[in-house]
């Protein structure tokens, strides 16, 4: 039987160079990419396909920003697949974000200037805004959508004897004081990214606490920093053309910024390769390149514990009914 992968986001970035990475490994996987254009899914398809002809390569709909759409989505794996062995919860967005040029420039002169580059810490705020679900558009698309998607397909993840995986694109950049129990959608800061990326950690460490015992375990990763739409849009592409070379030289310094899709998506390539039992769910995986552009996998531990995590957990399940209210079969 061949495994089932699916991958959101899978059109471009970090969710691109993957898919060539497991194809490259091995040919004998079903790969599903869900995407929320169709286009840049067919396009994504074509590109596999051209460098690996006799790979199995399908797409589906699905914009996780959108519950109507994950709902129609799922439906449809539902009827394709019987199980699904990993999916990969990897779309993610950052709207409108501004660096801050006088936080940057102090962090340069500070003690904290190595951290600053690996995590962005402190340098970067983003302006949301509301979906049709009513719901926070960061929260939705990096988090809440990805959950929802994650229940609907329980019955196709949940197999004792054959365990399955979810693998998240978390960050670095997941911060527990840009995080509030009280406004996890983040309606009120400025840092709904590092919100977002938090979020996701706790929901991975909740999800591993009730669904291990069903056979699906959760892990998260870090790519580091990765040149990708999401990177370009934070600064003009000049810019980052003009800094390359001190790109390359700050990889000296920190392992963090692998810079490529294809060395981000090493942790996300190990993970497939690993026993889920042997994992840590209290640990982030982070893809790492060296100097020598020598790409490994760093566990590190992550600022967080099963308490707040399993309270982040309830105020989900609470989201959850009362939007399934508003999505009765027959109502989308
Ligand atoms: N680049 C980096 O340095 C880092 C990235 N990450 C994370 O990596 C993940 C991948 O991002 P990256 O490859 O960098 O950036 P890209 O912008 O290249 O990829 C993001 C992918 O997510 C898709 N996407 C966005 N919104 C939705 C949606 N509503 N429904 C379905 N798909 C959607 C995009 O599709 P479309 O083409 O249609 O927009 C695209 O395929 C994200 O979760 C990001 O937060 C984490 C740490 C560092
Ligand atoms: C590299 C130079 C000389 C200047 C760029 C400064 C910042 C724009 C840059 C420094 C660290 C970067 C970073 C991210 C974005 C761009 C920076 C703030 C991320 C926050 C991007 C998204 C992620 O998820 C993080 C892992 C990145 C962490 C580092």
């Amino acid at each position: 039987m061949r495994k089932v992968v699916v991958v959101t986001g899978a059109n471009s970035g970090i969710g691109l160079a993957l898919c060539q990475r497991l194809l490259s490994q091995d040919d004998q996987i079903h790969l599903c990419l869900a995407c929320r254009s169709m286009q840049r899914a067919e396009a994504a398809r074509s590109a596999l396909l051209s460098s690996h002809p006799s790979a199995d390569v399908s797409i589906v709909q699905v914009d996780v920003g959108s519950i109507k759409s994950v709902l129609q989505g799922a439906r449809i794996l539902t009827q394709r697949y019987k199980q699904i062995d990993y999916l990969y919860l990897n779309a993610g967005i950052m709207p409108n974000p501004q660096v801050s040029l006088k936080a940057f420039v102090k962090g340069l002169f500070s003690r904290k200037v190595i951290s600053m580059f690996a995590t962005g810490e402190g340098l970067l705020t983003q302006k949301d805004s509301v979906t049709e679900d009513g719901l926070q558009k960061v929260f939705e698309t990096n988090v809440f959508g990805h959950y929802i998607l994650i229940k609907e397909l329980e019955p196709l993840l949940c197999h004792n004897n054959n365990p399955s995986r979810l693998i998240w694109t978390s960050s670095s950049n997941a911060r527990k004081s840009a995080f509030s129990l009280s406004d996890y959608q983040h309606r009120q800061g400025q840092e709904s990214y590092s919100s977002s990326k938090y979020a996701t950690d706790l929901l991975s460490v909740a999800l591993n606490t009730h669904y291990n015992i069903k056979g699906l375990y959760s892990s998260v990763v870090c790519p580091g920093l990765v040149m990708t739409n999401l990177t370009y849009g934070i600064l003009p592409s000049f810019f980052w053309t003009l800094i390359m070379p001190v790109m390359w030289l700050i990889r000296l310094f920190t392992n963090s910024f692998t810079i490529s899709p294809h060395n981000g998506a090493e942790a996300l390539v190990w993970l497939f390769n690993q026993k889920p039992e042997s994992l840590d769910p209290l640990a982030k995986y982070h893809s790492c390149t060296s100097g020598l552009a020598n790409s490994y996998v760093t566990p590190l531990k992550m600022d967080l514990d099963d308490t707040s995590s399993l309270s982040f957990y309830e105020k989900i399940l609470d989201l959850e009914k009362q939007v399934r209210k508003r999505f009765v079969p027959g109502n989308c």
